[in-house]
């Protein structure tokens, strides 16, 4: 909890819905013939759902690509929902039992639990619903050819979606034009969760969402979350350069110029790729021209990126 409190910005209610779930798991309450806990993450794109839970896997594994990953998207015609589940007996492949589940990330071990994402979950056409439905239900999926059961019941599932992200945000466009008293009494009466679910029971069926733990609401990023947002950017970036003991610094000015712009409706990911595209190249060139140099620092001068010479580092 340490690592995602540091680490995700701005999403303090999901936060505590992690940490009493993590609790229960960590307690081993549940039930033996479901998997330990069905979480769905709610919200709009780049607001840190996934980027839970590669910290998770983080802080369990020491990798953030510990964990089984299905993208839905990818399933999202009815005649791809056989790759879910391996192909069907007699046809190429069902033999060996391929599917796209990682099952020792699933399978997690003794001590410590597996954990499966799936994301986009609006995208699943219903066949693979179904599919899922029995994995929430019972921990276990069998596969198409009948030779292979996996087994999720040592498995933390999460799943992700955008469903109701822009409805709700319709919603709050509606209401930005009422004076802010009026505003906070629409969002007591009608909080933008009630939007989010009733967009949800259209969707999805009762027997689907009532398989599902816990709904976490993940907030869109907010302007004043920008400033810490770019510090884990960099931080991360100096992570990468620390393995050839290099270092970039940005003065205030320079980290202003990555968010004073940014458009808060994609989110943060935006926010990461610009610093990346923008400062990767300067970074290379310098380093590259300057091999015996091994820390950068970065100002912004007229709207533009500028390396500081060496006597104004100091
Ligand atoms: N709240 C946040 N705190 C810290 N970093 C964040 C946050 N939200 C997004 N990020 C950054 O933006 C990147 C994209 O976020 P993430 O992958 O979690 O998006 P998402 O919410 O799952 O959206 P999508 O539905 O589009 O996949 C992450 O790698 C992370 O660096």
């Amino acid at each position: 909890m340490q690592l995602l409190r540091e680490r995700i910005i701005g999403q303090d209610a999901a936060l505590n819905e992690i940490e009493k779930m993590l609790h229960v798991v960590k307690a081993d309450f549940s039930s033996p013939d479901r998997p330990l806990s069905v979480t769905l993450m709610l919200g709009p794109t780049g607001v840190g759902k996934t980027e839970t839970v590669r910290l998770i896997a983080d802080a369990i594994y020491g990798r953030p690509d510990a964990f089984c990953r299905i993208d839905m998207n990818t399933l999202a015609q009815e005649h791809y929902a056989a790759a879910l589940t391996g192909a069907p007996p007699g046809y190429v492949g069902s033999k060996e039992g391929h599917s796209l589940f990682d099952e020792t990330a699933i399978a997690g071990s003794h001590t410590r639990p597996g954990i499966m994402l799936f994301d986009e979950l609006e995208k699943a056409s219903n066949e693979v619903i179904r599919g899922l439905m029995n994995v929430l239900d019972t921990g276990r999926l069998t596969l198409k050819a009948g030779t292979k059961t996996i087994d999720f019941r040592n498995c933390m599932i999460f799943m992700t979606s955008n469903v109701g992200a822009q409805a709700a945000q319709q919603y709050l466009d509606k209401l930005s034009y009422l004076p802010e008293k009026m505003q906070a009494l629409c969002l007591k009466r009608v909080p933008t969760q009630r939007i989010i679910e009733k967009v949800m029971q259209r969707k999805f069926d009762p027997e689907f969402l009532n398989r599902i733990d816990r709904s976490l609401h993940y907030q869109a990023v907010q302007h004043d979350a920008l400033p810490r947002l770019v510090e884990i950017e960099l931080d991360k970036l100096n992570k990468h350069l620390q393995h050839q003991q290099r270092s970039v610094h940005l003065s205030a000015s320079a980290k202003a110029y990555f968010y004073q712009d940014h458009d808060i409706r994609y989110g943060a990911r935006h926010l990461g790729r610009k610093m990346r595209t923008e400062l990767e190249p300067i970074l290379a060139l310098y380093f590259l021209n300057q091999p015996e140099q091994f820390s950068l620092h970065l100002d912004c001068v007229d709207g533009q990126l500028v390396v500081l010479p060496e006597q104004a580092k100091a």
